[in-house]
Order: structure tokens, then C-alpha cells, then sequence
């Protein structure tokens, strides 16, 4: 595996834009990155990785399908804030994984991208060193390099689309993808949906609306036209064929949680109405949990039971899982940071994590 610091990218020179009456009026730089094909050149993807992509989209979409019983589970932290913690999670749930296999489809949550409801930390991509200096450039390299280590430890990646130009930086690298509750209803995150080669999820709305999801899904199934660089840098229009591979997730809303059955069976109602496969995954965090990462387990026993009720809409589950349980400030000081512990949304911890999947592989195979 290549070293970051093997990696050799150009330096970005920051640009103060020229004195004008009409535009840049509120901007006080640019900053060039690298081209997606520097990055890719330099951190090549690995063909450990590559296997792990191919088969863990494999199987997404055959459990998307209905193909195979078993449940995709998007588990992991909140956000990556600290490649080694994140890596050391990984080797920890890529053992898990083996275990629960023959029920389970596990992948892991390198979420490094992170939508904020007003401001904060952008996450991982954006500001590495958590300094505010957004050495967006390092974010990518350090993010691309963590997300092939992943993959070769044959844990597939799965993360949330959000920052336009990232996906022609990463998603080689990725298996699973969503839009958050937050772009669902973006056309230009719908449209970049309907390019990514891997299956995608749509949560629905902060507000609880659903029929946004759903309408999100279609769209991203149908060809679309967008700005976007190519592998050069190069502005361009992209024209896509519409990604098939889409399915609903439940994470509630500003009026509670929706994981119970009548709205597991509302989604799935209006997904087949629009002529979808009814596949949902519940979101175990976020409004179902009321952000209180000790109800994720509630949930996550209650829909296993529905599942085993024979509720077949439900494919998958998602749980925000870090090496310690609950949440820390980001701090002034990044050396201060306690190790294994979420800075955005608090998660369970790494025990909780492992009791509740083998939990669930014992319940399902019984
Ligand atoms: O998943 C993480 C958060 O819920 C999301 O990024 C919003 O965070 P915020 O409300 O703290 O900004
Ligand atoms: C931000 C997230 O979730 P949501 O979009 O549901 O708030 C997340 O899963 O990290």
C-alpha cells in the first residue's frame, strides 16, 4: 500500500481573486487541487480493493433485489475524524463481518463529508487537521488512502455523497452510497446520483417527509445531464444512464421516529407505486433515535423483529457505531481529542456494536 507520504501532488497556490465590481464579492481565495487523475494516479486503487468494491455492490444489489435474504448493514462511525481510529474500527468490524456473514452483508460507514444543519466541523474531506485551515487537498489524499486500506482488509466502504466534485475523487473506492436527509430533495445531488456506479440510499427528509425520498430515487434512476471535471480537471457536462440501484431509508423526523411498521409499510407502499423495488433500510441513529445513541439498540431489535415477522421490505439497517460509545466537542486543541470517540452525532460503542450483531445473526438464522 502506497504511504501518503510516498504520494507526491502539486502544490496548490492559493489565488486572491482580481479586484472586480460584480463577482467575488464575498470570496478570498482559490485554492487548485489536484486532478482527479493525479490523486488516482498517485493512490491507485488496489486490486484487493477493487475485489472488495465489486462484491460488496454485488451483494448490496442482490439484497436491494430481493436475490438474497440476508440484511445490508451500513454500520460505523458518525464521521471519520482520525484515519488510525477509523482503521482501527475497520480491522475490527472486517472480523466481525466474517462472522455474521452468512446472514449479515456488513459494510462499514467512512463518512467524511458531513452535512451540518447551520455550521460546525465539514468533516474529514474538508478540514483533516480539524484546525479550520481545510487542507481540502490532504482531505482527499488521506480520505482515498483510508478508504483502500479499508478495502483491502475486504470491508466494503459506504458513505454519503455530498460535496459535488468528491465522487470523481473517491468512489472508485466506495460500494454503497446515500444522499442524506439534508440533499435528498437537491436536484443536483439527484442527478449526481443518477451517475455513481454503486447502489445508492435516500433517506428521507429532516422534516419526516418520505414521498421526497421516493421521488429522489426515481430521479436518480433516469438519465441526466450535469455540470461536473472530468478525470482532468476539465469542466464538462456529464450525461448519465441513471442508477438503478436505489432504495429508501427511514431515519425519521421533526415529528419522531418512523421506523415502526405502519411506516415501514407506507414506504414500502409508495415505492412499489412508483414502480421500485420496495427495499428500505432503518436508520438505528438521527430523529429515530432522537439522537440519543442508547435507543439505537431499541431500534435495531425492533425492526430484526420485523423482519422476522415477515416484513421482507426491510433489507437493511444502519447504526452509528464508533470504538467507545457516546460523543466529544470538537475541541480548540485537535491533540486533546479522546481516541475512539464520534465528534459529530454520538454512537454506540464498539461492544454494543458486536452484542447487537451477533445478536441479530443468531435471530436470524434461528
Ligand atoms: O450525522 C450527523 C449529523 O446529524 C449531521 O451532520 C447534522 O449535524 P448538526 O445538526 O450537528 O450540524
Ligand atoms: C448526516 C447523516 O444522516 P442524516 O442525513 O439522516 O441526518 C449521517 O448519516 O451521517
Amino acid at each position: 500500500m502506497t504511504q501518503l507520504s510516498e504520494v507526491e501532488l502539486p502544490t496548490p497556490e492559493t489565488q486572491t481573486p482580481a479586484p472586480s465590481r460584480t463577482e467575488n464579492l464575498n470570496v478570498s481565495s482559490f485554492t487548485p487541487l489536484p486532478t482527479p487523475r493525479e490523486l488516482k494516479t498517485a493512490l491507485p486503487l488496489t486490486p484487493g480493493a477493487e475485489r472488495t468494491v465489486l462484491a460488496g455492490r454485488q451483494a448490496a444489489q442482490a439484497i436491494l433485489r430481493g436475490e438474497d435474504s440476508r440484511l445490508l448493514v451500513v454500520v460505523g462511525p458518525c464521521s471519520v475524524h482520525d484515519s488510525g481510529a477509523a482503521l482501527e474500527y475497520a480491522r475490527r468490524l472486517a472480523a466481525l463481518r466474517e462472522r455474521v456473514a452468512g446472514t449479515l452483508e456488513v459494510q462499514m460507514r467512512v463518512y467524511v463529508d458531513k452535512p451540518r444543519t447551520t455550521v460546525g466541523w465539514r468533516g474529514f474531506l474538508m478540514d483533516p487537521d480539524m484546525t479550520g485551515a481545510n487542507d481540502v487537498g490532504r482531505g482527499l489524499a488521506l480520505t482515498r488512502q483510508l478508504m483502500l486500506e479499508v478495502g483491502e482488509l475486504g470491508l466494503p466502504v459506504a458513505t454519503e455523497l455530498l460535496d459535488p466534485f468528491a465522487p470523481q475523487y473517491l468512489f472508485d473506492a466506495v460500494a454503497w452510497a446515500c444522499l442524506g436527509a439534508r440533499t435528498t430533495e437537491s436536484q443536483t445531488h439527484r442527478v449526481m446520483a443518477s451517475a455513481v456506479s454503486a447502489p445508492m440510499g435516500f433517506k428521507n427528509g429532516t422534516g419526516g417527509g418520505l414521498k421526497l425520498a421516493v421521488d429522489a430515487m426515481v430521479a436518480a434512476a433516469h438519465p441526466h445531464v450535469f455540470f461536473t471535471v472530468d478525470d482532468d480537471g476539465r469542466a464538462c457536462i456529464v450525461q448519465t444512464e441513471g442508477n438503478p440501484n436505489g432504495h429508501i431509508i427511514l431515519r425519521g423526523g421533526k415529528n419522531g421516529p418512523n421506523y415502526a411498521p405502519q411506516f415501514v409499510k407506507e414506504a414500502a407502499d409508495l415505492i412499489t407505486a412508483a414502480g421500485r423495488p420496495p427495499a428500505v433500510m432503518v436508520d438505528c441513529s438521527h430523529a429515530n433515535s432522537g439522537s440519543d445513541f442508547q435507543r439505537q439498540g431499541l431500534i435495531w431489535r425492533d425492526v430484526v423483529q420485523q423482519r422476522l415477522g415477515g416484513q421482507h421490505a426491510i433489507r437493511g439497517l444502519m447504526l452509528e457505531s464508533n470504538l467507545e460509545e457516546g460523543k466529544q466537542s470538537v475541541p480548540a486543541d485537535p491533540n486533546t481529542l479522546k481516541h475512539g470517540v464520534s465528534v459529530t452525532d454520538a454512537c454506540v460503542g464498539w461492544d454494543e456494536t458486536e452484542a447487537l450483531l451477533l445478536e441479530a445473526d443468531a435471530a436470524l438464522r434461528g
